[in-house]
């Protein structure tokens, strides 16, 4: 059965962030992913990970900046990482170094690199995929010299506009051409159904690489729960038990209610296989 991990910075926002964890964990969550950790200190967020018998199993890179004030700034800033964006290499670095710190700390295996955003012009230019491609590559000999991974998500443009890294196809290219052991796929599977279409065939095309690092789920198209919606979550997740892949399914939705009232799909799945 798929492995589920509690997304703290879409479930329990009924609760201050750093309550969270417990929440997750008396709902019977195991794991825990969110976007970012720099607002605490890392043994801050280690401790409650330890109390509540959870496992740190994804978050990302910083959004931006350069030093931890302009980090803890930037994702409200508008920025959406700077893996492929001009005259970033300090901050994209930086960046890096910071993740990859804490990923240490809180014993997490895989951190999501974002590409950032771009204008047409600048997102078609050859260039743009050149430091892109270099940029990630230096960043998984960054990761696998400390035993960590690092993943590359294709986000939607209804949700983001402007995030070069938009499609399946383009995340596997890179992957292919880089081919590196600790460079993965984050496919969340919302994204691909969103604007792509058909996240069961875009599932079925990925798991063979074998370079599927971490999957999340929403329903489509509102990302509220996986039931709710088109995305063929029951399809999905068999497939994920058919393949006996063992990573983790992150649960990124916007809970259409409670967080704690919408998990009967969860219910659902576990008493069905169990
Ligand atoms: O899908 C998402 O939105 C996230 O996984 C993320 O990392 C950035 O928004
Ligand atoms: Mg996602």
């Amino acid at each position: 059965m798929p492995q589920f991990a509690a997304n703290l910075s879409f479930l329990y926002t009924e609760h201050p962030f750093l309550e969270r964890f417990a929440a997750a964990a008396e709902d019977g969550f195991t794991a825990v992913e969110y976007l970012f950790p720099y607002d605490w200190p890392a043994h801050q967020l280690q401790q409650l990970l330890r109390a509540h018998g959870l496992r740190q199993v994804l978050f990302n890179a910083p959004a931006g900046g350069g030093n931890r004030q302009q980090v803890a700034q930037a994702w409200q800033q508008g920025l959406r990482g700077t893996a492929a964006l001009e005259w970033q290499e300090a901050v994209f670095r930086y960046g890096v170094a910071l993740a990859l710190e804490y990923a240490q700390a809180l014993d997490c295996g895989q951190i999501h690199l974002m590409s950032g955003l771009l204008d047409a012009v600048q997102a078609r230019e050859a260039s743009t995929t050149t430091r892109w491609l270099h940029r990630l590559t230096w960043a998984a000999e960054q990761a696998a010299a400390v035993g960590c991974r690092v993943l590359i998500e294709p986000i939607n443009h209804h949700d983001m506009p402007g995030y070069y890294l938009h499609t399946q196809q383009q995340a596997h290219a890179a992957l292919q051409t880089i081919g590196h052991p600790q460079l993965g796929l984050q496919l969340d599977l919302y994204h691909c159904q969103r604007t792509e279409g058909d996240a069961l065939a875009a599932l079925q095309q990925a798991l063979p690489t074998g370079r599927v690092g971490h999957i999340q789920i929403a329903g489509v198209p509102g990302r509220h729960e996986p039931d709710c919606g088109s995305l063929p979550w029951q399809a999905l997740f068999q497939q994920l038990d058919d393949a006996q892949w063992p990573g983790w399914v992150g649960c990124e939705y916007q809970p259409a209610t409670h967080t704690r009232a919408g998990l009967g799909w969860l219910r659902a799945w576990q008493e069905r296989v169990v």
